[in-house]
């Protein structure tokens, strides 16, 4: 394998990303993203949940368990938080963890201080990222958002499940402690108000500046992401991959029909939606009717350009099966590591794509239009679908895909547009199916669905 990826290039350190903050401050959902972006570039995470270890010993506690006078709630608080770390430290020892992330309120120097010998120990960089929020109202949003449906609460009437995490609340606030001078020392990050403010000190190792920049990007502003190929192209119709062909007449046709399908998909009213498109032509044509009909904003990226495939341009598929045998049957073996000679892999197409997850995250609403391979990479992003998984991923033509983030997990509907196109989806060992006129043929219909 020759690729390289941010993980490689960085130093040999392990980091232990400690999340600190009153409940209900998001730990959970920015451990979860960092978690599934580490994932995507291909480096090993783990998240170590403090709450899910307690839920052994004491599965739906009131808020008296969490009064720092409970002496029976604070030992086996303690305890948890203990298995959780052993269970760290053991996943570290085993050798092939990289970053892992402690998400609990971690909520006193002297907890931190217990953290930080522990991992100062092992040999593993400990950062502090700590997310205050004082906003009554978004609290309140969360806890009914998230709190009221946790395990802690199954079963249970949610107006008294939400005064009850109130009061767990109240309960850490006695002996909350903010990050201070007192902790100069210390690599951490502090998140003010959902990223309003950002205070970052003492970070070393460039994994490390990566993760702040992804977690400081984070925001929770209700929104979504449609991602569409472009309109059948020329080459699309004759079965060869690359290049930078015009669309086909029933391209075109979907190009007219994508505002419509963009309605259709639900377009809250006044929403600002930006347009992005690779540099190539099936994609700016694609988007064309959108941008004239819509006004919306539009920008093209290079990043955004199809898998280059090197020698292989212009070939079909039976082309290249004939001149490259070996090849092809290297790129079956391992689609994701393969690399086109003078072009790039899968792995090389996820590494030129992160300033556009950055940039995504950053956003609000956007419409991606470009190429197979590149929504599969992007799609695997937002889905949490396995490297060895993506590159063989369904992506048809003439089809709108709605991606809308939620708390814990992003919701997918699928559009379909009534417009046949040919199929280049190609399984495993087989030649392309480009005959196929049936765009519609065993996919998934209409439908929301919420992944994890
Ligand atoms: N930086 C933030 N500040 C405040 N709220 C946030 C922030 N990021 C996400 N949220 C919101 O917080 C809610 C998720 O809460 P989450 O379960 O992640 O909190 P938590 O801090 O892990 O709580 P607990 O300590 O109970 O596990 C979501 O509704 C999410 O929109």
């Amino acid at each position: 394998m020759s690729a390289v990826n941010f993980a490689t290039q960085s130093d040999d350190s392990k980091i232990c990303v400690v999340m600190v903050g009153l409940p209900a401050r998001g730990k959970s959902l920015i451990a979860g993203k960092a978690m599934r972006y580490l994932g995507w570039v291909g480096i090993s995470a783990r998240v170590f949940n403090v709450g899910s270890y307690r839920r052994f010993s004491t599965p739906q506690p009131q808020a008296a368990f969490f009064d720092p006078h409970n002496e029976e709630g604070e030992r086996m608080r303690r305890a948890a938080a203990e298995a959780a770390m052993a269970d760290m430290l053991q996943w570290f020892n085993a050798g092939k963890g990289v970053v892992a992330i402690l998400d609990a309120t971690n909520s006193t120097k002297e907890r931190r201080k217990w953290i930080y010998e522990k991992c100062h120990e092992a040999g593993i960089e400990a950062l502090f990222v700590e997310s205050i929020c004082d906003d009554e109202d978004l609290i309140m949003t969360n806890i009914k958002e998230v709190k009221t449906t946790s395990p802690d609460y199954k079963g249970q009437d949610p107006e008294v499940a939400a005064l009850d995490f109130r009061n767990r609340i109240r309960n850490y606030e006695k002996v909350y402690e903010t990050i201070d001078d007192d902790e100069k020392n210390y690599t951490y990050v502090k998140l003010i108000n959902v990223g309003s403010t950002v205070i970052i000190n003492q970070i070393k190792d460039y994994l490390s500046s990566r993760l702040v920049y992804y977690i400081q990007n984070i925001h929770i502003k209700p929104r979504s992401i449609w991602l569409s190929r472009h309109g059948e192209s020329e080459f699309n119709l004759t079965g060869r991959i690359g290049g930078d062909s015009n669309i086909s007449e029933r391209g075109e046709a979907y190009a007219r029909a994508l505002p419509e399908l963009m309605r259709k998909s639900g377009v809250p009213e006044n929403t600002k939606i930006v347009i992005w498109t690779s540099t190539l032509r099936r994609t700016i044509q694609s988007a064309r009717h959108l941008k004239a009909e819509t006004g919306y904003e539009k920008l093209e990226w290079k990043a955004l350009d199809e898998l280059d495939s090197g020698v292989c341009d212009g070939l079909t598929y039976e082309q290249i099966a004939e001149k490259y045998p070996e090849d092809f049957a290297a790129r079956d073996e391992d689609k994701y590591n393969y690399r086109y000679r003078g072009g790039e892999s899968y792995r090389d197409v996820v590494i030129r794509l992160e300033p556009i997850i950055m940039e995504l995250e950053r956003s609000e609403n956007v419409i991606i239009v470009t190429h197979q391979a590149v929504l599969r990479c992007i799609y695997a992003y937002f889905m949490n679908v396995p490297q060895e998984q993506s590159p063989w991923m369904e992506v048809p033509l003439h089809t709108l895909i709605k991606l809308t983030p939620r708390a814990y997990g992003t919701e997918e509907q699928r559009f379909k547009a009534n417009i046949p196109a040919v199929s280049t989806w190609r399984g495993k060992g087989t030649s392309a199916r480009h005959q196929d006129f049936h765009a519609a043929e065993g996919e998934k219909g209409e439908g929301t669905e919420t992944k994890h």
